[in-house]
């Protein structure tokens, strides 16, 4: 399946800070497109159904499934959440470049569909660090974030199967990191679509 659009996806265990890196790095780069997932879980905090996710409950995101409208779709913390088809096929088609913000068996699932997406797994720089942003983020009941830190390191041990992992330590070093991997892999797509070296593509040789 070939899309002219770029399909970037990030994963990372909760807290560890894929949501604000993503949103930051939209903030700087108007050609990526965020996929909204859709969800079973209930809105926390200041979630807004259509924004961060679509959440249809349970019954109707397994009618869906039922349907084939995910592309993926997995159980996370006891939860089920997926991307759907309407979500990002058209933009695709249409050369917008997307990024999914997904857990590591979508993204696995999505390399498996689309073999040029770029997997990219958001590490905290420590566990004790997980822990503290998780509880300080404030929105989730602390036997939620007790069961996210086991699976945490679980989660972790996917990074092996991601092309990048990228510590998010200081977090401007990290949007940076992002920016730098998505500018590379538009720089060598292009190439490849055009059968031009990166290089005389970036230098706009003939
Ligand atoms: N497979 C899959 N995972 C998703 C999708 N949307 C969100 N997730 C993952 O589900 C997990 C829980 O997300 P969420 O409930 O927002 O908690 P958070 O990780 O603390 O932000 C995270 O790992 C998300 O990356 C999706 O469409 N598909
Ligand atoms: N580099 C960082 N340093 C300190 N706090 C961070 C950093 N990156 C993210 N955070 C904070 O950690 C918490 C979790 O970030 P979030 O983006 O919600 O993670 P995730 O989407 O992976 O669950 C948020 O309160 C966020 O502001």
């Amino acid at each position: 399946m070939e899309y002219p659009g770029n399909l970037f996806v990030v994963a990372a265990p909760s807290g560890a800070g894929k949501s604000s890196l993503v949103k930051a790095l939209l903030e700087l780069d108007a050609r990526l497109a965020v996929s909204v997932s859709h969800t079973s879980r209930a809105p926390r905090g200041q979630e807004q159904h259509g924004r961060e996710y679509w959440f249809v409950g349970e019954t109707e995101f397994r009618a869906m499934a039922g349907r084939g409208e995910f592309f993926e779709w997995a159980e996370v913390h006891g939860n089920l959440y997926g991307t759907s088809r309407a979500g990002i096929e058209a933009r695709l088609q249409h050369g917008e470049d997307v990024v999914l913000e997904i857990d590591y068996q979508g993204a696995l699932q999505i390399k498996q569909l689309f073999p040029y997406a770029v997997l990219i797994f958001i590490l905290p720089p420590s566990w004790d660090e997980l822990r503290l942003r998780l509880s300080r983020r404030g929105d989730t009941e602390p036997e939620v974030i007790a069961k996210r830190m086991v699976n945490a390191r679980h989660e972790v041990a996917q990074a092996q199967h991601f092309d990048y992992i990228v510590v998010n330590a200081v977090f401007d070093t990290a949007v940076f990191d992002l920016k730098t991997i998505v500018h590379a892999q538009r720089l060598k797509y292009a190439a490849q679509r055009r059968n031009r070296s990166a290089v005389f593509l970036a230098l706009d040789l003939p």
